[in-house]
């Protein structure tokens, strides 16, 4: 889809689209793939589907392979009893002898007709036991993995990119579980059909198949038309929501307002869902003459396959009391048939997904950290030594050979324009980011030998962007450090008063209760500088060694502002921390044991306050523009 619309006119929502989108990777597969291309990848979907239900619960994986074949065998022991009843029917001798003699096989075929309904409903329940548990076990598997994923890793376009398609593609695994079932029980019916048909006469075991072939060709090409649309107006249709989410969306409808462009976004979404109706029943239409198509062509080909079984009976190759289980048999085959086709073609879809599925965790769980040392003490220094990183996909690093020492009972502050290197800095202090080259050393060891989660207990960050948890508001805080015993709340209650968030709280409808997220009955959302004091509250309350405060008040008043250094400051008069503050505000860092200058990804400077007035630089450049635009 271009970027020009059919009247020339750049479209106001959206670009080009550069690639697939993640959910149409197996549509655009399908719609497009050959026989043999679902021939071969058929059977190894269904096998590594089976091997899931395996582990995920032998019993069940068991019963439902037993129900799927003895479907099948009932299925063909009716046939051929059906068979038998016309043989008795049609044989020589008085009516009512030949009825009397065709009870028992009558009996065999109406109990065969019950035990296929059984069979049927207990597919069923077998199916609704086993299929969720396979998710279930193929979401745990996944987000299990994810868990202990390196922080780096989501930084990588690759792996968010596959990580989004793996997600997508739970959903699509679960119906491909679902198949596997149908299409065990349709090739069960088919072989059946196919067995019956072959013992009353050779000739016909392939006739019965040719019975069902057009009607499932033309369901395939059905679906396969569908999945051809849906790529196609794939463009549209994320317009669509896109402008459909805009116009109802919370966040927003206050600029949608004031902007006036409320009329503009709904002639859109009604131009764009006129298009896609216009679609959709063009393709409608399209598959109903395709099924009709193959309806025909099935009645042609039955009707052939009538014309063998009486050129048979002509040529006296058949006796006429087995034509009847030919025609039942050729019946039968139809609908068998038409599902198998059916269900092949959703597998190899849902193989598709299996495939990504199967990459998406084989990756998670390359991309942990493998280090086996033992887990370090709370950090009495922190080394950096010529530390270099560069993210995924970056041509220049962010950080370039820095090295910095941090001693316990220090405040440092990482001050420098946007883009120059803190944030990235701070984390590979605590180990979240391991350098490319060069060394992180807390005490002397290595942070790479250690597991990131061992270092991290002695970490709390208050990151620049904090998460907005959509949990209570106390949790909120306890998030902190959820194992900690505070039995009488005073950590608690002392992180919430010095952060700030006592006011936050104090202002609630249901106090600590009330859970901050608006995606509950009753929860709330709080202000951005609101926010920031519970995450303010959570770094305290998790007392950790080293503190490191990404930008804690970029978003706060005045008043709170003072309140979160104080509190900071404090935290490490004790001589007992390492705090590390990322900040903007320089008058906060005048303070500060040492500031540490950074500009494009290196230490240009660091020293005191006054230190680093009387050297001049960047600086002294920034302080005096901060210092001159409060002066004026
Ligand atoms: N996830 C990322 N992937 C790629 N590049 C990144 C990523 N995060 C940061 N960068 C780049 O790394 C460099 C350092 O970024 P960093 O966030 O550390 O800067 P900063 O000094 O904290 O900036 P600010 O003051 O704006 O918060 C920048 O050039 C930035 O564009």
């Amino acid at each position: 889809m271009g970027d020009t619309g059919e009247d020339g006119h750049r479209p106001l929502i959206g670009a080009d689209e550069l690639e697939t989108p993640t959910w149409a990777v197996g549509l655009e597969a399908t719609a497009h793939a050959g026989v043999l291309a679902v021939a071969r990848s058929v059977p190894r979907a269904g096998a590594v589907l089976v091997r899931w239900a395996w582990r995920a619960s032998r019993g069940w994986t068991l019963l439902a392979g037993v129900v799927h074949l003895l479907s099948g065998v009932v299925a063909a022991f009716g046939l051929l009893a059906t068979a038998d009843v016309f043989t008795r029917l049609l044989a020589e001798g008085p009516t009512p002898e030949r009825v009397v003699a065709a009870l028992p096989a009558l009996a065999v075929v109406a109990g065969a007709l019950m035990l296929g309904g059984l069979l049927d409903a207990a597919t069923g329940a077998v199916t609704a036991e086993l299929v969720p548990r396979i998710e279930r076990r193929a979401q745990t598997e996944l987000y299990g993995a994810l868990v202990h994923v390196d922080l780096v890793a989501f930084d990588d376009a690759d792996f968010t990119a596959l990580l989004e398609r793996a997600e997508h593609a739970l959903a699509r695994i679960r119906r491909g579980a679902e198949t596997v079932g149908d299409l065990i029980s349709g090739l069960v019916s088919v072989i059946a059909a196919v067995a019956a048909a072959g013992v009353v006469h050779p000739v016909l075991a392939p006739v019965v198949l040719l019975a069902g072939l057009p009607q499932a060709w033309a369901a395939v090409s059905g679906v396969r038309l569908m999945f051809a649309s849906v790529l196609r107006t794939t463009s549209q249709a994320r317009r669509l929501a896109v402008v459909g989410d805009l116009i109802a969306g919370r966040e927003e409808a206050a600029e949608v307002r004031a902007f006036t462009v409320g009329d503009v976004l709904a002639a859109e979404h009604e131009r764009l869902a006129t298009e896609l109706a216009r679609e959709g029943i063009r393709v409608e239409q399209r598959r109903n003459l395709l099924v009709t198509a193959g309806r025909g062509a099935s009645g042609v080909a039955t009707a052939a396959g009538y014309a063998v079984v009486g050129l048979l009976l002509y040529g006296g190759g058949l006796a006429l009391p087995l034509a009847g289980t030919a025609v039942v048999a050729m019946r039968s085959a139809r609908t068998a048939v038409v599902t198998t086709v059916y269900g092949a073609n959703m597998l190899f879809e849902a193989g598709l997904f299996v495939e990504l599925y199967t990459r998406c965790l084989t990756e998670a769980r390359a991309r942990r950290r493998s280090a086996s040392g033992p887990p370090p003490g709370p950090p009495e220094t922190v080394e950096l030594d010529a530390v270099t990183f560069r993210y995924p996909d970056q041509s220049t690093p962010a950080l370039n050979d820095v090295t910095l020492t941090l001693r316990r009972g220090e405040t440092v502050a990482l001050v420098g324009e946007n883009g120059s290197g803190k944030s990235t800095l701070a984390k590979l202090m605590v180990g979240l980011y391991l350098p490319d080259s060069g060394r992180v050393r807390w005490n002397g060891q290595d942070l790479r030998e250690t597991r990131a989660a061992a270092a991290l207990e002695h970490v709390a960050l208050v990151a620049q962007d904090p998460v907005r948890w959509p949990v209570r508001a106390d949790d909120n805080v306890r998030i902190g450090r959820l194992e900690r015993i505070d039995p009488d709340r005073r950590a608690y209650t002392d992180a919430v008063e010095r952060s700030g968030a006592g006011d936050v709280l104090a202002d609630l409808p249901h106090g600590a209760a009330t859970v901050l997220s608006r995606a509950f009955q009753g929860g709330r959302d709080l202000s951005g500088g609101q926010w920031q004091r519970m995450a303010v509250a959570r770094g305290l309350y998790r007392d950790a060694r080293l503190v490191v405060a990404d930008e804690p008040t970029a978003a706060l008043d005045a008043r709170a502002e003072h309140a979160v250094f104080s509190s900071l400051r404090e935290l490490s008069a004790g001589g007992d921390r390492i705090t590390v503050l990322v900040t903007h505000r320089l008058a906060n860092v005048r303070t500060a044991d040492r500031i540490v200058v950074l500009e494009a990804g290196r230490i240009v400077a660091q020293g005191t306050h006054d230190e680093l007035m009387a050297a001049g630089g960047v600086y002294r450049d920034l302080f005096e523009i901060q210092g001159r635009a409060y002066a004026a």
